[in-house]
């Protein structure tokens, strides 16, 4: 399904939660929607899925608009931190509930992850431990099977094994089914491999679009003295620099072999850094994938 964003904003009272952003995502594809604390990942997310309006511009799925809209909603799986499910329900009633208003649903698939997380069908919602909880949601949103699914947060009070299960059978289910699977975490250095693209806002506006092979192999820091170093990159996007001592590192988008051969010291950058250095850094470089 194809996802278009066109120049949308999102303003509650004092605060512009996205601020005219405008990208689309074509094809299914593991995308990773990255930022730090506030920069509207959630926003987006309620809006893509239909559960509150833009404030000016429009997301269209397939052309149509998700809000109020059943043939959408059914195909769009929003799985948020926590809170996904009513609590006097029993874990088998939510499942039910999911089966039937999915017709994607894949209930060997739900099946065989409650017996993995160790889920008790008759347990209540409100009996469920913060992982389980979140297991519940991975559950749902895997065997939604639904050709947009959206996972903001999922895993609060998973530990790291159970984190570890999740991220593999995500990847098992994608490779045989592919599917769009949107992707927010601060756990960028656990999931960054699984990426195909990468999305960064920062305080409601989208800086970075990117496939993620393009990040791995376009970005490198380059070290020298300041002044070859400056000369180097007077005519590349530099992302971060620093200087000690008359050298110079600097962070780039571009040619490595160019660098080589201007006789500097030249490294790759591991994925996880630079999308930890993006989402962290403020004002990170607008590279926006026409
Ligand atoms: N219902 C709301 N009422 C008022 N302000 C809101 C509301 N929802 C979000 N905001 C504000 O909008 C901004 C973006 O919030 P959003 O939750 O979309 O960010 P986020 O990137 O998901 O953050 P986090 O990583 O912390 O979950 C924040 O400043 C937030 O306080």
């Amino acid at each position: 399904m194809k996802i278009e964003v066109n120049h949308v904003s999102k303003a509650y009272k004092d605060t512009k939660a996205l601020d005219d952003v405008s990208f689309a995502l074509s094809e299914p594809k593991i995308y990773g929607l990255l930022g730090r604390n506030g920069a509207g990942k959630t926003t987006f997310m309620e809006i893509l899925s239909g559960h509150i309006l833009a404030s000016e511009g429009e997301i269209l799925v397939d052309g149509e608009k998700p809000f109020d809209n059943q043939r959408l909603t059914e195909s769009i799986c929003l799985i948020k931190e926590g809170d996904n499910f009513k609590k006097d329900l029993k874990v088998k009633n939510v499942l039910k509930i999911y089966a039937y208003f999915y017709p994607t649903w894949d209930q060997k698939l739900a099946d065989e992850l409650i017996r993995e997380y160790n889920l008790s069908l008759n347990a209540k919602v409100k009996t469920l431990s913060k992982g389980m909880a979140s297991a519940l949601g991975i559950i749902v949103g895997l065997a939604s099977k639904a050709p947009i699914t959206i996972f903001d947060e999922p895993y609060i009070g998973l530990d790291a094994a159970a984190r570890k299960k999740f991220y593999d059978i995500l990847l098992e289910e994608y490779e045989a089914e592919k599917r769009t699977i949107i992707f927010s975490t601060h756990l960028i250095d656990e999931v960054s491999l699984m990426f195909e693209e990468v999305l960064i806002l920062q305080e409601g506006k989208l800086v970075l679009q990117e496939e993620a092979d393009t990040l791995r192999e376009h970005a490198y820091a380059v070290s020298g003295p300041i002044q070859d170093v400056e000369q180097f990159t007077s005519d590349k996007e530099v992302f971060q620099s620093k200087q000690l001592a008359g050298m110079m590192t600097a962070y780039v988008f571009g040619n490595m072999v160019q660098a080589e051969s201007a006789g500097l010291t030249v490294e790759s950058i591991p994925i996880q850094e630079l999308m930890i250095y993006l989402t962290e850094k403020e004002g990170a470089a607008r590279h926006v994938a026409s």
